[in-house]
């Protein structure tokens, strides 16, 4: 018990698998000063909870839950752009190729100015972890100060995350595109730059980040692949959204049979691959994302928004393909994960009627993809996800009573349905602590 700084009893919830959503009562959760889970233990009675607290260590924290109270891993968001948060919940008339250049292009183009960047990203980064969000994903804009201050945001926040500084030098309005050889040359600083920043804490990490195919010329895709391969850094992009934006791909790349081959000949799927959609893949494209072990982020509320499709998550799964979920903001217009497995579930189901031989997502299938799927995209399944012994705790203390909770509790319901309320209605009102490694971030 002695390295035992923190301890938790009451109920602890968390996804063991796609169908295994494991509800431990009377769980005795022990982390160390390192933020790590050093035990786990199930049904301990009440009763043997004194002696245990007697050799709890004087500096020690004691966290005993109520009766409806439990602890769940954080939510990992794994695709989201934070300077548009500034156009979150706006803009979404025009389809995906329309609205970056009427919405999201010059938005993004204020990043750089730094004072911009400040009024946003500390917002956007502070929302995010309120609602549970312990690890994201980010996008930033081509501006290399700029994206610097958005990992600097994260890291000052207690936040894990991976920022990309975007690549763009081509088919982009002139007012918001780099050369080249500028674009690489920051990229390369950049990664250096989070990789000092984060000095080996897997707290704040780089990501390289080709927009997407259609702003990337062959040689900025393949010297970004050579940026990653030198630092052993995960990759981000976009894949297959929009059926226009496939169709400029196949243009422009006329010699490669498809869009996932396009990345592929530019060397850029590997196992630390994040691709954004994947809505229209075709067969042959999802054989090759499982051969690269690329992961796929699911963004419901963009697809929805922008009209760009229902991915077919079900299929993906199947096919032994990794996913995670995805706000996508603005995009899609909300910052949290909770809304992602909601509209991931109404995706599910308006495939499921459309073609009548699939079945929805279940409550144990949405709650992996928002923690343990997520944590297999970022390369992180032994470090976060769930709470196995080892890993570090990313966790969530949630209040299905807490004042002006949207939840409400009858004599009929057991901890099972109360959390599938607290995810299906829940929201940050019953966020009460948000701890990162161990340590609290966020909370009420
Ligand atoms: O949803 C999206 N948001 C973006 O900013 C973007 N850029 C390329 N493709 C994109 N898709
Ligand atoms: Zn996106």
């Amino acid at each position: 018990m002695s390295s035992v700084k923190q301890l938790i009893y009451g109920t602890i919830i968390h996804s063991l698998s796609l169908d295994k959503l494991h509800i431990i009562k009377n769980g005795l959760l022990g982390v160390d000063g390192n933020g790590k889970i050093v035990s786990l233990q199930e049904d301990v009675e009440t009763e043997k909870l004194d002696s245990i607290l007697e050799d709890l260590a004087e500096d020690s924290k004691f966290i005993r839950l109520s009766k409806w109270q439990f602890i769940m891993p954080g939510f990992i968001d794994t695709h989201t752009h934070a300077p548009q948060y500034a156009n979150a919940g706006t803009g979404m008339d025009l389809p995906l190729l329309e609205w970056l250049d009427k919405y999201t292009f010059p938005l993004e183009q204020s990043f750089s100015s730094i004072e911009f960047a400040a009024k946003v990203y500390p917002r956007f980064v502070s929302h995010l972890l309120r609602n549970g969000t312990t690890t994201a994903v980010y996008y930033a804009t081509i501006h290399l100060e700029s994206s610097k201050y958005l990992a600097e945001t994260v890291k000052g926040s207690g936040q894990r995350g991976f920022i990309g500084k975007v690549n763009m030098d081509r088919n982009s309005p002139e007012y918001y595109i780099e050369n080249c050889n500028d674009s690489v040359l920051h990229t390369e600083e950049f990664v250096k730059y989070v990789l000092d920043l984060d000095a080996g804490q897997n707290l704040v990490q780089p990501i390289v980040t080709p927009r997407f195919a259609i702003t990337c010329s062959e040689k900025l895709m393949i010297a970004l692949a050579d940026i990653a391969a030198k630092h052993d850094v995960p990759i981000q992009s976009h894949l297959s959204e929009n059926t226009s934006e496939i169709a400029f791909v196949s243009k422009l790349f006329p010699d490669i049979k498809d869009y996932t081959s396009v990345y592929d000949h530019h060397r850029l799927l590997n196992h630390k691959t994040i691709m954004a959609h994947g809505v229209h893949l075709t067969n042959d494209e999802r054989d090759l994302l499982k051969q690269r072990n690329v992961g796929i982020s699911h963004c419901p509320n963009s697809n929805l928004a922008l009209r760009s499709g229902v991915c077919n998550v079900r299929q993906l799964l199947r096919d032994g393909i990794k996913v995670g979920l995805g706000t996508d903001i603005s995009g899609g217009g909300s910052k949290t994960i909770l809304d992602a497995m909601r509209s991931a579930s109404t995706a599910s189901r308006v495939i499921a009627m459309r073609d009548g031989n699939e079945d929805h997502l279940k409550l144990s299938e949405l709650v992996f993809l928002a923690t343990m799927g997520g944590a297999e995209l970022v390369n992180l399944q032994d470090i976060i996800g769930n709470f196995e012994v080892g890993k570090d705790f990313d966790a969530l203390l949630i209040d299905p009573c807490a004042e002006g909770s949207p939840i409400d509790i009858f004599d009929i319901d057991d901890i099972g349905r109360v959390f599938e309320k607290f995810i299906f209605l829940g929201d940050d009102r019953n966020i009460i602590d948000v701890f990162v490694k161990g340590r609290r971030v966020s909370g009420i």
